[in-house]
């Protein structure tokens, strides 16, 4: 790879030339080259980006800092999406060299610098295969049309989240892949509007496939470069009939990406895919495990100022995504079946700029203080409660185990309700822990009790019993839907034996007490050095939905995909008070595919 350094999303501003060579007044000035600023002069608003390409700057330039790193990329596995995106008539098409009329060498697109650089450079090495396919396609009044397909011109089937029917040619060579571009050109639709006398009326998707078979493994990725249609106001495109009903479609198109991006750079747990018919298409591409660049078009005119604007905000959005990419799903595969042939190799880890940032799980609470609430009064003092000044320091966390590594592959629906059973379980787990530690005020106690000496005890019965009902009540949510199915009572589930007998867990403090102090079930505080409890929740069964309304409620519950496979608690005493104490919880799961049949 020529440059090592590629940036995961990066954004580029490109300037048109003034076309009106009368023209001298601007609304941009570029206040700082590095790092690249832009003013816009009528609001005193800047702008930062990646890079800013003024209006002398060549398509050469353009292509060598934008896609140019990217194809390397694409050569090794990672999918890439190049997209061009502005007001109408800012040099989108030119950017991106999808236009059917002909241009000198200087003027050379994107796309054909693209395949240039595809073919004249050697792929893989000797052993390896190597297969190059093209598709050209766009997306005009929300229908898609296959722009390889000279004679069909009637839409393809969209069904769910895929196109069906466009052609995926392969191509040996520069010249077989430059001539379907241009077949694809010519077929684009376009017209004159008063801002462009040849405006793309539609957003054209130029996708190169990559696939290459290794000895040992296979990459399949792809690399879109996409040529969106301009946003338009109609009072400046004067458009009118269908021309006016195509821009109604375009904007549409083009809200819906800005929506796709806000969400993305937000981390929402929802990506609006399926608003418009552009972004269901670029769905695998836009999203967080691609490497994007974004070429934001726009030219100095102050007339179109607001314009400028939006398509700078548009761009600031594309900035704020914090991209992890990932190599294709063919070397995914075999990495996961053969992990020791990858610990050397340099597949998979991404020698790029921005660091990947580490993986931190959501529920980690440190120094978490604990609510001051008087919670189960089953637990034994049922009158008026003073938590102890030391019991406000103590700390409680919850940490994840390996198996956790898991929850990276499951959907951000399923994520969400796993935090939010963890907080959950997170918060009774405190409770129990309080009523159990809690100590009663003298005044509280009875005179037989005060004459007792006044040392705070940890029952372990207590904390059994409360843990036992809290693991108890889980399961029997967890279990809800086959118990209905076997239409028993919990207790008569099969599986209810077994976890009663993995509750009667064994604890080290406890077992050493019973032995030397014939002592049973309680310890001072001041005993506790380590104290580990755990207990399992083994795999239940998961009843098949047999009905459409069932496979419905079986997706809301996300236990049915993700049961908790154990919990684990345990308090460590540091020093001699609670003061010093760490309470965690640690948890796993497993996705029910990988699940065992019980
Ligand atoms: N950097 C540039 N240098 C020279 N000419 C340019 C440049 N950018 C754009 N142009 C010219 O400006 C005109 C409009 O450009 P283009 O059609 O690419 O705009 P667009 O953003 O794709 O518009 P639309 O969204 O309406 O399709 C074309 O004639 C194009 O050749």
């Amino acid at each position: 790879m020529e440059d090592k350094s590629v940036d995961f999303v990066n954004v580029s501003l490109r300037i048109r030339p003034t076309l009106n060579q009368d023209r001298t007044s601007s609304c941009l000035q570029v206040i700082s080259k590095q790092p690249p600023i832009l003013l816009v002069l009528d609001r005193s608003q800047t702008y930062h980006l990646d890079k800013i390409f003024t209006e002398e700057v060549d398509q050469q330039t353009v292509y060598n800092e934008t896609v140019k790193p990217l194809v390397e990329c694409v050569k090794k596995g990672y999918n890439s999406t190049v997209f061009a995106y502005g007001q109408t008539g800012t040099g989108k098409t030119y950017t991106m060299g999808t236009s059917s009329h002909l241009e000198s060498d200087e003027d050379l697109g994107l796309v054909p610098r693209t395949l240039d650089q595809f073919f004249e450079s050697h792929l893989g090495d000797d052993n390896s295969e190597i297969d190059i396919l093209i598709s050209f396609i766009e997306i005009y009044n929300e229908k898609v049309f296959d722009l390889l397909q000279e004679s069909n011109k009637s839409p393809l089937i969209v069904k769910g989240f895929k196109v069906h029917g466009f052609k995926q040619v392969n191509v040996f060579n520069c010249h077989e892949a430059k001539h379907l571009l241009k077949i694809g050109n010519k077929n684009r639709h376009t017209t004159g509007t008063k801002q462009n006398a040849n405006s793309s009326r539609s957003h054209a998707i130029f996708t190169i496939y990559c696939n290459i078979k290794y000895r040992d493994r296979e990459t399949c990725s792809k690399l879109n470069l996409v040529d969106l249609a301009g946003c338009e106001s109609v009072r400046k495109t004067g458009n009118q009939g269908s021309t006016f009903q195509e821009g109604v479609n375009i904007n549409k198109g083009l809200l819906c990406i800005g929506q796709v991006m806000t969400a993305l750079s937000t981390n929402a747990s929802y990506i609006p895919y399926r608003q418009s018919i552009i972004t269901l298409m670029l769905q695998d591409s836009l999203n967080t495990k691609n490497f994007i660049s974004l070429i934001a078009c726009v030219n100095s005119n102050p007339e179109d100022c607001n314009e400028t604007v939006q398509t700078l905000e548009f761009a600031q959005r594309v900035k704020k995504m914090r991209n992890k990419p990932e190599v294709s799903e063919a070397v995914s595969q075999y990495k996961k079946d053969n992990p020791s042939l990858f610990q050397s190799s340099k597949l998979g880890s991404t020698p790029f700029k921005r660091p990947a940032p580490a993986y931190q799980t959501p529920y980690t609470v440190k120094k978490n203080k604990l609510p001051l609430k008087v919670i189960n009064e089953s637990v034994g003092y049922n009158t008026a409660i003073e938590r102890p000044e030391s019991l406000s320091s103590l700390n409680i966390s919850s940490a994840l185990s390996m198996a956790d590594i898991t929850q990276q592959n499951l959907s951000p629906i399923i994520k969400k309700h796993i935090n939010a059973m963890e907080s959950n379980l997170m918060n009774k787990l405190e409770s129990i822990i309080i009523n159990t530690l809690k100590i009663p005020t003298r005044s509280s106690l009875s005179k037989e009790d005060k004459n007792k000496e006044n040392t705070p005890k940890l029952s372990w019965n207590n904390i059994q019993n409360e843990v036992s009902k809290l693991v108890r009540q889980e399961i029997v949510q967890l279990t809800a839907k086959a118990t209905r199915a076997a239409s028993s009572p919990i207790e008569d589930h099969p599986h209810f034996t077994k976890i009663k007998r993995i509750l009667k867990y064994d604890s080290p403090v406890l077992n050493e007490r019973q032995e030397n102090n014939k002592v049973q079930n309680t310890c001072t505080p001041s005993e506790i050095s380590s104290i580990d409890v755990e207990f399992k929740i083994p795999d239940l069964p998961i009843s098949k939905p047999k009905s459409r309304k069932a496979k419905r409620t079986s997706f809301i519950s996300p236990i049915n995909f993700v049961p908790r496979k154990s919990l684990r608690l345990s308090l460590k005493k540091r020093n001699s008070s609670f003061e010093d104490s760490d309470i965690s919880l640690e948890s796993s799961y497993i996705q029910s595919k990988k699940r065992p049949k019980t």
